[in-house]
């Protein structure tokens, strides 16, 4: 009998999420399978907004960011009513399997809506890199590369003005923006919520590289960690850093550039392997798991056992940064 699957798109865009949807949609037409792409996320399956895709549905689209499916956030799947309504549209429509590409909230929409007999399958798509059971999410080289764009240009005017530039990145729960773009733009001190810091740390160390003959400075933040524990907004740090050293400072925020662009070409096939893996599950009646990048082979994990994994931040990466930007 002919399968038919369901996909959808989740929570904040990544660029990539396109070339992840290209890919399922023409491996699951290639196999046989019908699609139905689902305008949205959970909010769109709810609403039954929904289309049934060709293979021309996903034309001119693996270069683009942002999501063709269009992305939201949906309060009402976090209740137990919304997850049955959702189940109930899957098997009304004849879903008999649903790809999730999102991150660590739409996985915990697609277990819930696992456990009520739709089987689904998770590709982790978020700019965050917040999946702890995958060493990359598509979107997150994309994101590194724009934050580090927009760094080199303020890298210029702060050179020029013997400035101190604080610049803030996206990342509530995870640090991992702020620690790979910090070390691609030679930032002076990274500040991420996994790991403790002082601001009198980071005066006394520029004091040190002044004393050698240093003149201006990047300050990477993540979004994680201002606002929370006294420690101001950006412009407060910023304040702070000049009142201390003597250094004028300003500071950016990045915000909601660093979620679009065209996807890097590491994007791009990280994306199109896992579109495949995915629909490769579903045709042997696979559901239930997390598809992942680990040691660079694509491989899955039952998706209860990835949303318990615990995320380990690169701890090693962040005292390799703090130890050459002296
Ligand atoms: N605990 C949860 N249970 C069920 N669904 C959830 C849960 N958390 C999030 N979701 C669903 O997933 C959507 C996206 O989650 P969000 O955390 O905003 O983005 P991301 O998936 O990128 O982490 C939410 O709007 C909601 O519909
Ligand atoms: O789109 P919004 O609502 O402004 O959300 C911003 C948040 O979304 C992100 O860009 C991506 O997070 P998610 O992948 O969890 O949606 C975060 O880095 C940021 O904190
Ligand atoms: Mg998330």
């Amino acid at each position: 009998m002919q399968k038919t699957i369901g996909i959808l798109t989740s929570g904040g865009d990544a660029p990539g999420m396109n070339a992840a949807v290209r890919s399922v949609v023409r491996t699951a037409l290639y196999k046989g399978m019908r699609v139905i792409g689902i305008r949205r996320g959970y909010s769109g399956l709810l609403a039954r907004d929904m289309v049934e895709m060709n293979l021309r549905s996903v034309c001119d689209t693996l270069h683009r960011g942002g999501t063709v499916l269009y992305s939201a956030r949906c309060p009402e799947f976090r209740d137990d009513a919304g997850v049955e309504r959702g189940k109930e549209v899957c098997v009304e429509i004849g879903i008999d399997g649903l790809v999730v590409i999102g991150g660590d909230g739409s996985f915990r929409g697609a277990r819930d809506l696992s456990i009520k007999g739709i089987p689904c399958i998770g590709i982790p798509g978020t700019i965050d890199n917040d999946i702890a059971c995958s060493d990359y999410t598509i979107g997150f080289d994309t994101a590194v590369n724009t934050v580090m764009d927009m760094v080199d240009k303020l890298r210029d005017t702060s050179q020029s003005h013997d400035r101190c530039t604080i610049v803030e990145v996206m990342g509530r729960r995870c640090g991992d923006i702020a620690l790979h773009s910090g070390i691609a733009c030679g930032a002076v001190a990274i500040l991420v919520p996994e790991v403790p810091f002082s601001i009198d740390a980071i005066v006394e160390k520029m004091q040190r590289t002044l004393s050698t003959g240093k003149k201006h400075f990047i300050i990477i933040v993540a979004e994680g960690v201002v606002n929370v524990n006294g420690i101001g907004s950006v412009q407060d740090i910023a304040n702070e850093i000049q009142a201390r050293t003597g250094v004028e400072a300003r500071s950016t925020i990045l915000g909601h550039v660093q979620r679009g662009g065209a996807p890097t070409a590491r994007e791009r096939v990280l994306a199109s392997e896992m579109g495949h893996y995915a629909v490769e599950l579903l045709e042997q009646g696979i559901g239930n798991r997390v598809i992942a990048s680990k040691d660079n082979k694509i491989v899955d994990y039952d998706i209860l056992e990835a949303l318990n994994m615990k995320r380990e931040f690169n701890k090693r990466l962040y005292q390799i940064a703090d130890e050459i930007s002296i």
